[in-house]
């Protein structure tokens, strides 16, 4: 099953600050969550995280998993390439009740990356194979993103942030649900607000919004 975890303020821990180590960082950085990585080295691109202050960092040479008691994660990723040091990290998150994953075990691991299409950070696509080929889904990945990058247009995106301070407004403001869904589906349909979008004024659009949302009041 792929769900779109909320990680908002949580704690996450990864170990190893390898080609792995660095995947798991990239993917984590878009999530505002923090990130603590824990590792004897590291590569530049991870440096650089450090010093813009995206990522904290302990220089440490692990023998086993007792350092995970010191903090609460939600989540810890073992990607060194010890695979006992991984498998005794994932069984101490486990006993903490955090989500343990290492890279080298997916039969150990609560839970597998997919694939994923990023899309102005508005939009993402997940691809998986569900273990079967990890290259394969990379495959499939950069064939699809060719295919989605032509569907999902600039107007889309603007279409998804004007959507997301609609529904915010209409939360507020609309009392049912079935008339919060009419609004939203009326505002999508709109000339005016089509028109907005197709100048790039999303903030014009922004107050047709709100006048439209005032004409139904
Ligand atoms: C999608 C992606 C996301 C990501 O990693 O963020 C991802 N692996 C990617 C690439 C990749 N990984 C590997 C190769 C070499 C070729 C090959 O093995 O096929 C390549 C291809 C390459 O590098 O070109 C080696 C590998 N992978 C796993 C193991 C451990 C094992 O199987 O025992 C080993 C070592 C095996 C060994 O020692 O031989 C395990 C997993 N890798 C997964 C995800 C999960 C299943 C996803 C699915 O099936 O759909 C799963 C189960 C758990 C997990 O790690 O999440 C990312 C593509 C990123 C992109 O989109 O660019
Ligand atoms: N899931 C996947 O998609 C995938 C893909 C490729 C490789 N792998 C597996 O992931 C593992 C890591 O691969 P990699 O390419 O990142 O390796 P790597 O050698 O680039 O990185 C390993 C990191 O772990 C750190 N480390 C090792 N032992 C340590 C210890 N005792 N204490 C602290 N830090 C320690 C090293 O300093 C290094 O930074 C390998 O076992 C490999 O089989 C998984």
């Amino acid at each position: 099953m792929i769900v779109d975890l909320n990680l908002r303020g949580d704690l996450v821990i990864i170990v190893g600050g390898g080609n792995e180590g660095l995947k798991k960082v990239n993917s984590l950085l878009t999530q505002e969550c923090k990130i603590l990585l824990i590792s004897d080295s590291t590569n530049r691109q991870i440096q650089n995280y450090v010093k813009q202050k995206k990522i904290s960092f302990k220089k440490m040479r692990l023998v086993n998993a007792n350092f995970l008691k010191k903090y609460k994660p939600f989540m810890v990723l073992a990607t060194t390439d010890d695979k006992a040091l991984n498998r005794k990290i994932v069984e101490q998150a486990k006993s903490m009740r955090c989500y343990a994953y290492a890279a080298d075990d997916p039969e150990a691991s609560d839970f597998a990356f997919g694939s994923v299409i990023n899309i102005a950070d508005t939009v993402q696509i997940a691809i998986s194979t569900g273990g079967r080929s990890p290259a394969m889904a990379r495959k499939l990945k950069l064939q699809a993103e060719q295919i989605f990058k032509k569907v999902i247009k600039k107007e889309d995106i603007y279409h998804i942030k004007l959507q997301d301070f609609a529904r915010k407004a209409a939360k507020y403001k609309i009392q049912t649900f079935s008339e919060r869904k009419k609004f939203l589906y009326s505002v999508m349909n709109d000339n005016h607000v089509k028109q907005l979008i197709q100048d790039e004024n999303l903030k014009k659009a922004q107050k047709r919004v709100m006048e439209m949302l005032d004409n139904l009041i």
